[in-house]
């Protein structure tokens, strides 16, 4: 079959886009007509079937009745609800490639549309047989449908095309590596300030993560601009589309490296509408652990600081961090069934509640025989039990007072009322401690945790002036995880993203909070902006992919990135402006100048302190009013003309970088090659003498 010219593909592209505006006034159409039907069948209800359904009346069954047909009246307005949003997504834009499989044409956008006879029109490019797009070549090739077998396919034709607003502007055969020219349009538009979907230029090495079962437990490496949160973000896609009927966007995590990163994030897949998946930091995690509550923790940036800015603590973060740390804490935690529990009284205003001792002899003696989560679990029934005994003796206790007592006046029932209120002010706090595990000394058995004695009297003092430091959190939650088996369980699939900035411990923490997930996790060994030392993470059991090339900087960038770590970067992008090293004496008045020079797109001027951020800000935002300064605590991403310290800036990119003070990086070479791989397409290095 001979290949179509640009006239035929244009002439198809008007019969589709026509077919879509059709489709979707027949949508709108039948959306008022069922809208409708909701209202009158209401109305009905309320009018013919009495409000409170009466089984005598007989009303019941003529409510029943009418269940199925209100069922499908709501999948029918779900349906047209979706097809309208998709009809109107895609107009714009229908599809973006096509194959021809086996002499058929399938064109591939980013969802699928049916003509009248059940015909596909467009192919979801998650449905496996458009997954031969994304394969990079022509010829016998083959695909895998859901129930496991493999397909053999002939591809003749891949063709990519660039649409605006309905308009074929230009088509690509490409059987070599898709997408080449599209994907150098793609690299070219660095216009946007959040991140792109990608879904028209997916490269082979990065579909084939996206592709892989939701039952695959992944660790993806790959260098800066590699594409690994695109494509996490493509993989949800993926799982959600290959999984309709299991999986809910509720039921997938993102974890990212800071609260900006969500909506940063929230423009890249727009075929989930208001969905967005959910996003946590693991920071955040503790919240989901309420026997912490009040605890003091340092922050992952506050722990950055001191440990770039001090000589506090080095030693001790990299033992926590450690992977010896981690195999002693399992060891420690595996002796407890038998020895080394530890607890604390139960004290209430009126005086001890429950000693260390009795929940010693409790845990060991009485309840022994059970598994540790079971023994706790037991104990504080047991607590609580007693807790409501003890109530009761002490509202007795204060009602004879209060009768005796005829300074109080009132009814029995409100003495009786007033004394169990003040019984229950008694044992508030004992209360609270049992129904958050609070007898359990959590805190004593991570200082015994601690095999390297020196390091356990910083830690008591932490824990004494409630300053709790960052690396505290991973194995407080481990041993909470361990002994009570908390997890939030509706958590299908956890996307790591940034993961080598996760010690094993942390890892190990998520896995087990999220146990019924598996894992797709993202990183670059050589992205580490942390100044502590911690062990490589040792993923078991995850396929180990890498992607090789990178997509985001100019040439220019990637080849000063290579200079800093040799050949960490293949780049498959285009060409750009030099690498700017500016030698100056007066940065601010050359970092006007760049700012007044050209109108860049977007830029950051990255420092490396938040005190030389707050200054630069001060000395800037009176000439640049749309300057931001991006704080630690910020959500909202969407700034495209920003000063941040250089901690904030991991995962982000920027048309152009200004780092000022760039020799202050001369020492910590990761940390320039994170910063500097953050530009697009201009690169300034700020020098003063
Ligand atoms: N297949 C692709 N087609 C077009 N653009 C791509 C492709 N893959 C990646 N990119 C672009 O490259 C840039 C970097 O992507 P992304 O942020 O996902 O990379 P990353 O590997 O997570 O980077 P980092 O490790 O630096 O955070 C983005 O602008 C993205 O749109």
């Amino acid at each position: 079959m001979k290949n179509l010219s640009f006239e035929e593909e244009a002439h198809h592209l008007t019969f589709i886009t026509s077919f879509l505006k059709v489709f979707h006034a027949d949508l709108k159409r039948r959306q008022d007509a069922v809208s409708q039907g909701i209202l009158d069948t209401r109305q009905d209800i309320n009018e013919n079937i009495s409000n409170v359904v009466d089984f005598a009346d007989g009303n019941v069954m003529e409510f029943v009745q009418m269940l199925p047909e209100i069922r499908r009246t709501e999948m029918n307005f779900n349906y047209i609800h979706t097809m309208l949003e998709r009809t109107k997504r895609m107009l714009p834009k229908p599809y973006f490639g096509k194959i021809v499989v086996d002499g058929e044409p399938l064109y591939i956008g980013t969802g699928t549309i049916k003509d009248r006879d059940d015909d596909i029109l467009i192919y979801d490019w998650r449905t496996p047989v458009a997954g031969l797009f994304y394969e990079n070549t022509t010829g016998d090739l083959d695909y895998i449908i859901p129930d496991g077998s493999r397909i053999d396919a002939t591809v003749t034709e891949r063709r990519q095309f660039i649409i605006e607003d309905g308009t074929l502007i230009n088509m690509f055969d490409s059987d070599m590596y898709i997408g080449d020219e599209i994907l150098q349009q793609m690299i070219t538009d660095s216009s946007q300030s959040k991140l792109k979907n990608i879904v028209s230029t997916i490269q082979q090495e990065q579909n084939d993560v996206i592709r892989l079962p939701l039952s695959q437990d992944t660790l993806v490496y790959g260098p800066p601009g590699s594409g690994k949160t695109s494509l996490a973000m493509q993989r949800i896609a993926f799982l959600l589309y290959q999984h309709k009927n299991k999986l809910d966007p509720e039921n997938i995590l993102l974890v990212s490296p800071n609260e900006v990163f969500n909506d940063y994030l929230s423009d890249v897949l727009p075929e989930l509408g208001e969905n967005h998946v959910k996003n946590m930091t693991f920071y955040r995690l503790i919240s989901r652990f309420p026997y912490f509550g009040g605890r003091q923790f340092e922050t992952v940036y506050e722990n950055i600081r001191r440990l770039r800015e001090t000589d506090e603590g080095h030693d001790i973060y990299a033992y926590k961090n450690s992977l010896r740390y981690f195999e002693s804490l399992h060891r420690f935690m595996n002796r407890l069934h038998e020895t080394g529990m530890e607890f604390r009284e139960l004290k209430g205003e009126d005086g001890i509640f429950f000693t260390k001792e009795q929940l010693h002899h409790l845990f060991y003696n009485d309840l022994g025989h059970h598994p540790i989560s079971r023994r706790l679990s037991l104990i504080r029934e047991r607590l609580l039990n007693l807790y409501t005994e003890r109530v009761a003796s002490l509202t007795n206790e204060r009602f004879e007072a209060l009768l005796s007592d005829n300074q109080y006046i009132g009814e029995r029932h409100e003495l009786k009322n007033e004394a169990h209120q003040y019984a229950k002010a008694q044992l508030k706090i004992v209360h609270r401690q049992i129904s958050l595990y609070r007898f359990v000394h959590f805190e004593k058995l991570y200082v015994n945790s601690i095999e390297e004695k020196a390091f356990r009297n910083p830690t008591i003092r932490s824990i004494k002036e409630n300053h709790f430091k960052y690396e505290d959190i991973a194995p407080l939650l481990y041993m909470f995880i361990r002994l009570l088996g908390r997890a939030d369980k509706k958590i299908q699939h956890v996307l790591v993203d940034e993961v080598q900035d996760y010690s094993n411990i942390q890892y190990y923490v998520l896995r087990h909070f999220y146990r019924n997930a598996t894992f797709t996790s993202l990183g670059d060994p050589n992205q580490q902006i942390h100044p502590g030392r911690k062990d490589a993470l040792v993923a078991k059991n995850h396929a180990k992919k890498a992607l090789e090339r990178s997509y985001r900087s100019t040439n220019q960038i990637n080849a000063f990135l290579n200079t800093l770590i040799p050949d960490s970067i293949q780049s498959a992008s285009i060409d750009g402006a030099p690498v700017h090293h500016v030698e100056t004496t007066d940065e601010l008045a050359s970092v006007r100048s760049i700012l007044q020079s050209d109108s860049h797109p977007q830029v950051a001027i990255i420092t490396p302190s938040r005190e030389s951020a707050d200054a630069w800000f001060e000395q800037l935002k009176d000439d640049f009013p749309d300057l931001k300064n991006l704080g630690e605590t910020d959500t909202l991403y969407n700034q495209s003309f920003i000063i941040l310290p250089y901690y904030l800036s991991k995962g982000f990119e920027y048309n152009t970088v200004i780092l000022t003070d760039a020799s202050s990086y001369k020492d910590s070479v990761h940390i320039l090659y994170v910063l500097a791989s953050r530009a697009t397409r201009h690169l300034y290095l700020m020098n003063s003498d």
